[in-house]
């Protein structure tokens, strides 16, 4: 872990099964290659899983099984330790290739900018080279100008102990939002194309592993599933999905399974498979390959648990190597400042575990405190607006204490700035933000308003039931678990604050994760949390007149990423606007805006 980082805490633990083939597995670490130093739960940083993997390898080749690591993107944007450098990720490629990875593919994250999806082709590539697999994606080679695949389509490779022959693919979700130097092509089309449907005709592998940056229940999944049932109906097929930042497992059919293993580096996951028959010729036609085993765990990042898992202690646990990357983390984070204090946060905001609106709400402090006081202009100062920004762009949680350069961008990891039509008339301007938050017809498919909101709200709404407010309202609507098609509740403080359930006392807060398995795939025993949904805009309106409240006209602000949406609710609330009526606002990001307002504002001690 990293000097400073908060020491874990003893908490009953249950146990990790071994099978044929165990997987470890991480997803949308987003740069926290350092932990969660301010969490207990999610101390252990990337060294430490070095050290860990390095074990369970070990283990496992004296169980005489085999140990496959996985990472499924989205490895970039969300921590300093990415964000903070210029060029961006300076030292979280060099760190990140010290884990020995057997299967990697892309995040959309990687994607977004044009230079980092330039890194991943000129870096992450070689790095890992036959390991990495791109099934959809390809990129632009500025130099030559030819469009080439991203990595390899697939990769077909026998284990080391056992001796079985994996056929692995790595899909990204049917992601639009690109820079133009690569070329997402959907998973729907993808399966259809040739090389793909020769695969599937020519290999009879003993199991096929689909590593996806793709929700497990979303149609994408479902679709890859079906297509390599439809030609392998007795196969094993193991998916490792990503992408909506939850814990989840989920049962295809009987011999089909997948794990998704959270977000942050909060979560290791582990997933171990029995039943593995080597294929034979006739397996097809006799249908003699019975039901595989899936058995799952998801592992809280911190040192109690992996000193647990591996039997060993402080001295015995971290191997050269982990230790080594441990260092090197500490040395970057040192070198960008991370630590660098810019005030002090006088209470916990919370991006999903306090209610929208309200005092702990992450999003009540950005409309009502923040926004009206960083989005101003001398030139318009005079000129009532309206100030909107979704809620995707405030990431993480900011608990009460330093608040430091670092957690800037935990919170605000984009390089999104604002923009504006100015003179908007009020009855138009103002039906924007309810279109949106309502996501009616307005919208086409491809701008389904989700995209707006945390990632974790797309598997919270279709596996969660908002259910109304103790008070009776249907404001700040919490999740419920609706059964054992659910996703997840997560995150960790340290008081377990919650209407369902009676917590142990001694508990930390965090994951109690219900999925297709049950109950009882989290390493660690937590008591649970109440989790709220957000709107997925919200919005400060400035300088509006006193006596009415009702301006004529209105500028309506917008952070950049939000455009799409803004301009056909414009149009649908009667205003003829698009895109050539957008100017720019001014040139600082959120993240700078808001850096400078916790300096002036959150000067106390701490
Ligand atoms: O510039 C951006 C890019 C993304 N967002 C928000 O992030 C989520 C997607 O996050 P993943 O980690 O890829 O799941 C998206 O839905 C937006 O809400 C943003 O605000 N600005």
């Amino acid at each position: 872990a990293q000097p400073g980082a908060a020491q874990p805490v003893a908490a009953p633990m249950r146990e990790l099964s071994w099978g044929q083939l165990n997987f470890l597995h991480t997803t949308d670490s987003h740069g926290w290659l350092g932990g969660h130093l301010q969490e207990p739960q999610y101390s252990a940083d990337w060294g430490d899983y070095v050290s860990f993997a390095e074990h369970m390898r070990r283990k496992a080749d004296e169980k005489g099984v085999d140990l496959i690591v996985i990472d499924t993107g989205d490895r970039v944007e969300g921590n300093g330790l990415y964000d903070a450098s210029s060029p961006k990720g300076l030292f979280t490629y060099d760190i990140f290739r010290e884990q020995t990875i057997d299967v990697l593919c892309s995040g959309n994250h990687e994607l977004y900018k044009a230079d980092a999806a330039d890194r991943e082709h000129n870096t992450t590539v070689p790095n890992f080279k036959e390991n990495y697999i791109a099934s959809n994606l390809d990129y632009l080679d500025d130099n030559t100008g030819v469009l080439v695949p991203m990595a390899q389509r697939y990769r077909k490779f026998r284990t080391k102990n056992l001796g079985l022959e994996i056929v692995t693919f790595g899909f990204l979700f049917n992601f639009d939002k690109n820079a133009n130097n690569t070329v997402v092509q959907r998973v729907e089309d993808t399966i259809r194309e040739e090389w793909f449907q020769k695969v599937l005709r020519e290999e009879k592998p003993d199991v096929f592993v689909v590593t996806g940056h793709v929700g497990l229940r979303m149609p994408e999944s479902r679709a890859i599933f079906e297509a390599i049932r439809k030609q392998h109906w007795f196969a094993p097929i193991l998916f490792f999905g990503g992408h909506v930042h939850v814990r989840d497992a989920r049962r295809f059919d009987d011999k089909s399974y997948g794990i998704a293993s959270g977000r942050y580096m909060e979560t290791i996951g582990w997933a171990s498979v029995d039943g593995i028959g080597k294929r034979t010729e006739d397996d097809e036609v006799a249908g003699v390959r019975g039901s595989v085993s899936f058995s799952r765990r998801y592992i809280d990042n911190n040192l109690y648990g992996l000193y647990h898992h591996t039997g060993l202690n402080e001295s015995t646990f971290p191997t050269p190597r982990g230790q080594g990357v441990s260092e090197m983390i500490d040395r970057a984070r040192v070198s960008l400042g991370l630590d660098y204090k810019l005030g002090c946060a006088p209470r916990d905001l919370w991006v999903s575990r306090a209610k929208y609106p309200g005092e702990g709400s992450m999003y009540t402090w950005i409309e009502n405190e923040v926004l009206p006081d960083v989005v101003v202009r001398q030139d318009r100062k005079d000129k009532p607006r309206l100030i909107i920004t979704n809620t995707g762009a405030l990431r993480f949680d900011i608990f009460k204490g330093p608040f430091t350069k670092d957690n800037t961008y935990l919170v605000f990891p984009f390089t999104s700035k604002f923009r504006y039509i100015p003179d908007v008339p009020y009855q138009v301007a103002k039906k924007v933000l309810p279109l949106i938050n309502r996501a009616g017809p307005v919208f086409q498919a491809s701008l389904d308003t989700q995209f707006l909101n945390v990632p974790e709200a797309m598997a919270s709404k279709k596996y969660f039931v908002a259910t109304d407010d103790e008070d009776g309202s249907d404001e700040g609507s919490f999740f419920e678990l609706k059964g054992p098609e659910s996703a997840q509740r997560p995150l960790g403080g340290v008081e377990a604050e919650t209407a369902m359930s009676v917590p142990t006392p001694q508990l930390l807060a965090g994951y109690t994760t219900e999925d297709d398995m049950g109950t009882d795939g989290d390493d660690t025993e937590r008591s649970p949390i109440k989790m709220y949904a957000v709107p997925n805009c919200v919005q400060a309106e400035v300088g509006f007149p006193e006596e009415d409240g009702r301006p004529d006209k209105v500028d309506l602000v917008f952070i950049d990423f939000t455009q799409p949406w803004i301009i056909p609710a414009l149009k649908f609330s009667g205003g003829d606007y698009s895109d050539a009526d957008v100017e720019q606002w001014d040139h600082e990001t959120l993240t700078y805006k808001v850096g400078e307002w916790i300096r002036k504002n959150w000067d106390g001690d701490c």
